[in-house]
């Protein structure tokens, strides 16, 4: 991988994100083609190059949209922004088809649900002769579409590969800091969508901003309890990644998952807000990562209460509310 300037790039995923990344690439020099599954979409976006979803942007005449995964893959890169749920179905699609050493950049912010695996782990577990790194950070996809200054992590194992990749994606708006620390990125990027969850349940309920800032507060005490039990590290969750994109998603309306949040608070049941809000990765990340931190034995009462409420046990929101103001003070 020679992880050059104008590269060739498949970014596997048309959705909001995938799209975005792809305008960022494209800024940055890249070849882009641009992949999604829903092959009558592609040919529409290919022969009309406007994006609705993303205030009407005219894609750039080096983004190439395709439903074909193969020719997708024919790249020296590929960005993986499908939701975390389905990632693993499309590593097994890409079995075969993505290069041997090939680095694959993946956008997902989530946990699997069914293995605990974070999205690194599934890349592994299903292209294991490709390379995993994570990208995240504070970023709407809106924001980087319309190449407002950003700045995120990349994250790679190899350190000299990882530091290639951002120079080959990255441009002076979209700024690319990057790090060996993979684990304390990509759950940075996970953990921040359920406490985002959590913000906004507190602003739906009608409770003012010292109440969404101290729950951040809290919320960042745990996302970086439950970073360090599972080998990141500190610096990374307090850094864009974790710290970073917590307060983006924290505090903004424009975040899915925040939103989400408000619906709940002001009474809407779980699938009504997801109705409302489209994909909102904290719902399904929630319980398995409030699981994970029960087994073992890092206290995590905000990404616990925001399990309680979408998960199969459904517990109202004043039961939790009560439950975590009767928890007892403590050294902070
Ligand atoms: N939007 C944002 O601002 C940001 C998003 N992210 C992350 O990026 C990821 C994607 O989010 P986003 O793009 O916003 O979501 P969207 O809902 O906008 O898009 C998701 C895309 O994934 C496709 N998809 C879903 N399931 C599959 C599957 N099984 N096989 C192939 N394609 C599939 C969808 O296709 P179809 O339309 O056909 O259903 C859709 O194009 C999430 O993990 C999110 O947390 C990260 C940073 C910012
Ligand atoms: O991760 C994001 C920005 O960094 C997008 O957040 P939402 O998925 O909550 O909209």
């Amino acid at each position: 991988m020679s992880a050059a300037r104008g590269a060739v790039v498949g970014v596997i995923g048309a959705g909001a994100f995938g799209t975005a990344l792809a305008c960022a690439l494209a800024r940055a020099g890249c070849a882009v083609r641009l992949w999604g599954r829903d092959a009558a979409h592609m040919a529409e976006l290919a022969q009309e190059r406007r994006v609705p979803r993303l205030g009407g942007l005219i894609l750039a005449e080096t983004i190439r949209p395709t439903a074909d995964l193969r020719e997708a893959a024919a790249a020296e890169a590929l960005v993986l922004a499908v939701p975390t749920q389905a990632l693993r179905d499309v590593c097994l699609q890409l079995g075969g088809l993505a290069a041997p050493d090939m680095p694959l950049i993946l956008a997902a912010k989530g946990i699997e649900r069914r293995s605990g695996g974070f999205v690194s782990d599934i890349v592994r577990e299903t292209l294991p002769s490709c390379v995993p790194a994570v990208l995240s950070g504070p970023g709407f996809a809106a924001d980087i579409a319309r190449g407002f200054p950003t700045a995120l992590t990349l994250a790679c194992a190899d350190g000299a590969l990882g530091a290639a990749l951002a120079r080959m994606i990255g441009s002076p708006a979209f700024r690319l800091y990057h790090t060996t620390d993979l684990r304390g990125v990509e759950i940075g990027g996970a953990a921040k969508n359920v406490l985002a969850i959590a913000a906004g349940v507190a602003a739906g309920r009608g409770f003012g901003e010292s109440t969404v800032a101290a729950l951040l507060a809290r919320s960042f005490a745990e996302l970086t309890r439950f970073g360090l039990a599972f080998g990141g590290r500190a610096e990374t969750l307090a850094g864009l990644s974790g710290l970073g994109d917590l307060i983006l998603t924290g505090t903004s309306s424009r975040s899915r998952n925040r939103r989400f949040g408000e619906e709940l608070g002001r009474g809407a049941g779980v699938e009504t807000a997801i109705a409302e809000v489209g994909l909102a990765e904290g719902v399904w990340t929630a319980p398995i990562l409030a699981r994970m931190a029960a087994e073992k034995g890092v206290d995590m009462p905000v990404a616990a209460a925001v399990a309680d409420l979408v998960g199969e046990a459904r517990v109202g929101i004043d039961a939790v509310i009560e439950r975590l103001l009767a928890r007892p003070p403590r050294a902070e």
